[in-house]
């Protein structure tokens, strides 16, 4: 190629991540995307970790079929698809049939994580599979999927899961999320503290993995570990948003090892956990902008970049094609 070796610095392994993707050199374009926004709801809501009302998770889900969520009009910026998929979403909404929603619900929300299992080991893998068909369904006519959230209080199930799997502390692990007061980032703490203590450290099989994201997750992060799963075996990248995204990676990685092959890391998001997660499973964010928002945003602004390191390879031209002098060996 007409560039200095390694001039490219980490779009490089970018690159080469995507031709072993796909098993092709030039690869793929990731192209066209689709975003995937796992809603659920949580009971550990009940313990005053988030200062939001557990109804907006099921409005926003309304909001975001209806296309206008965030991650819609950047999905917009791009051609991208945004699916919504209701894996727990707790209270009612009114939405019409589309193809922009899947109804996937495994229950009404987990139970509360503070004082025991948040879902029983049945619902955390009928949740993965559920995120292993959308990643199977969308992987059939989408070159690049994203992975998106929304779920009121997931930050404090992606804490546990951060300190479960990468044996941080709560105290470090723990964000403030949508933005929480200082008492509340304290019962937050607080919470994450009891429910990790009842997971044995660093689970590594399928299995304790499987508990592990039974006890301490959301039925988002379950499905999301699924998707993951999902586009490595159907060989297309997944791009990951936040930390809800990367703490699922985490169960994804020990249900899987090799799945985390196909993931690139689109951010790194102010949540101090998200930071944790990443370096645990050795993936570099492309950006770091300190959004906090979810739904795929943060994954999504990343996308060109991935396009980028596509068209690079597939349209650059080599020394000997366009006349170019090589350096002195
Ligand atoms: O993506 C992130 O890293 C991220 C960081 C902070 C908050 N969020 C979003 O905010 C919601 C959870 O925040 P909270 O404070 O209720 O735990 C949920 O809908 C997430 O998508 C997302
Ligand atoms: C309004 C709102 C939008 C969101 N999108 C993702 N998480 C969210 C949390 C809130 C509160």
């Amino acid at each position: 190629m007409t560039k200095p070796p390694g001039s490219l610095g980490v779009l490089e392994d970018v690159a080469a991540q995507l031709c072993g993707t796909a098993g092709t050199c030039p690869p793929p374009l990731p192209a066209p995307t689709a975003v995937a926004v796992f809603a659920a709801d949580h009971g550990v809501h009940t313990q005053g970790v988030t200062p939001w009302p557990q109804e907006v998770t099921a409005q926003m889900v309304a909001n975001l079929v209806r296309g206008g969520a965030v991650v819609n009009a950047f999905a917009a910026q791009l051609g991208a698809d945004v699916v919504v998929v209701d894996v727990g979403v707790a209270t009612s909404y009114a939405v019409e049939a589309t193809p922009a929603l899947l109804r996937r619900k495994v229950r009404y929300g987990t139970a509360d994580l503070a004082v025991g299992p948040a879902m029983t080991l049945d619902e955390a893998r009928l949740a993965v599979e559920a995120g292993i068909e959308v990643a199977t369904t969308l992987a059939a006519d989408h070159g690049c999927l994203v992975t998106g959230d929304m779920g009121i209080t997931n930050t404090t199930a992606s804490a546990a899961l951060v300190c479960a799997f990468t044996g941080a502390s709560p105290a470090e692990a723990t964000g403030r999320g949508t933005g929480v007061d200082d008492r509340t980032l304290a019962r937050k703490v607080e919470v994450v503290t009891r429910a990790v203590a009842r997971v044995p450290e660093r689970p590594t099989t399928p299995e304790a993995a499987l508990a592990a994201v039974a006890e301490l997750g959301g039925l988002e992060h379950a499905a999301l570990a699924g998707f993951v799963l999902g586009a490595a075996a159907a060989r297309v990248p997944v791009l990951l948003d936040g930390v809800i995204a990367g703490s699922a990676a985490l169960v994804a990685a020990a249900l899987c090892p090799t799945a985390l092959e196909h993931a690139l890391a689109g951010h790194t998001s102010a949540e101090p956990g998200h930071g944790l997660a990443l370096r645990a499973l050795g993936l570099r964010p492309l950006l770091g902008l300190d959004l906090r928002l979810g739904e795929g945003t943060g994954a999504l602004l990343a996308l060109p970049l991935v396009a980028s390191a596509a068209r690079a390879l597939r349209d650059v031209a080599t020394f000997d094609s366009a006349g170019v002098t090589g350096k002195d060996e």
